[in-house]
């Protein structure tokens, strides 16, 4: 049985220790589109060699980044073929703003398994400290199982976010290039969706897809850059839903509304309708 709810639901996935520098962080500035722009100089600060600005996002990337095998899902009471899956939602909160080097311990467990009939919503939480324990930053993401469901388990909750009923306040074009899910996976997401066409054809995409992470860092980067005036300590908390493919190479649409101390965003790709990426997305402010 490839998804068993009574093993899964609460599994402690362990701890997992780990390191980065201004190295990382800065590839990482790139993968999502930051210093596009060399005659920027504000921009080139994502690229400065010593005290890089680090993007809240870059939280989802901190543990892996020198992973070079494609990622398993693999949990106790869960397994499951990668050519199944996609990431369904992330969210991170940071406790206070990530230094540019540091050292840090994350603790995942699988905090829920969610049955939604033809398809299986995995739902990890993971806790990361720095070397005194205290900590940096929380996150929540879902793995989305395509034909894993009918496993007997709850259904779950609906995530739904409403977008006010006006214009938007901010409206940002975020390009992608054809190689930025090439780039990103140097991030340590191996993941042959990403880069495979035969994985990908078999998976049931016409060509690889970008990482969801890839979209949600860049679009977080250009919130950053043309909201929070390239403060990246502004976001507290940011969460999103991954609502449709984007492939490199197209032009993300992010519409952003003021909601007190809530940025409600909107993701679509330009060159499709504007098919949605990202839904249910929300930056609060620190
Ligand atoms: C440890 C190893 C981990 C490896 C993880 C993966 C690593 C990465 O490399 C992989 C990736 O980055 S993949 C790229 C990013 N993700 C995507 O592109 C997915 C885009 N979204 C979709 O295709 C569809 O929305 C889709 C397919 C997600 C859903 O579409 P539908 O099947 O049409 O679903 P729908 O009928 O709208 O809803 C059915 C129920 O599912 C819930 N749901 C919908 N979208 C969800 C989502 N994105 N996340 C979580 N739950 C979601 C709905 O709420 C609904 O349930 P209910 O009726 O109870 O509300």
């Amino acid at each position: 049985m490839p998804i068993d709810p009574s093993v899964a639901a609460g599994a402690d996935l362990g701890e997992v220790t780990f390191s980065w520098t201004p190295r990382e962080v800065a590839l990482y500035n790139l993968a999502v589109g930051g210093a596009h722009d060399p005659l920027d100089t504000a921009g080139l600060q994502y690229v400065h060699d010593s005290e890089p600005k680090v993007l809240p996002s870059f939280a989802t990337v901190a543990a892996t980044f020198n992973a070079t095998e494609a990622p398993k899902v693999s949990f106790p009471g869960v397994d499951i073929d990668l050519s199944k899956v996609v990431h369904g939602a992330q969210q991170v909160r940071v406790h206070r703003p990530l230094p540019a080097t540091g050292t840090a311990t994350t603790r995942t467990r699988i905090a829920e398994v969610q049955d939604k009939g033809s398809a299986a919503v995995v739902i990890q939480e993971s806790v990361t400290r720095d070397e005194n324990g205290e900590p940096l930053w929380t996150a929540r993401s879902s793995i989305f199982a395509k034909g894993e469901g009918g496993f007997g388990g709850e259904r779950g909750s609906s995530t739904r976010v409403d977008l006010p009923d006006r214009a938007a306040d901010r409206e940002i074009l975020v390009p992608t290039q054809p190689n930025q899910a090439l780039l990103y996976r140097l991030c340590g997401d191996r993941n042959p969706l990403h880069s495979d066409p035969e994985f990908a054809s078999e998976a049931g995409f016409p060509r690889p897809i970008l990482h969801g992470l890839c979209t949600y860092g860049s679009v977080c980067r250009a919130v950053v850059d043309e909201v929070f005036g390239g403060d990246v300590s502004a976001v507290a908390d940011y969460g999103v839903s991954f609502a449709g493919v984007v492939f490199p190479g197209e032009t993300l649409r992010v519409r952003a509304w003021e909601d007190g101390d809530r940025l409600l965003v909107a993701t679509t790709v330009v060159d499709r309708d504007d098919a949605p990426a990202l839904s249910n997305v929300v930056f609060i402010e620190s």
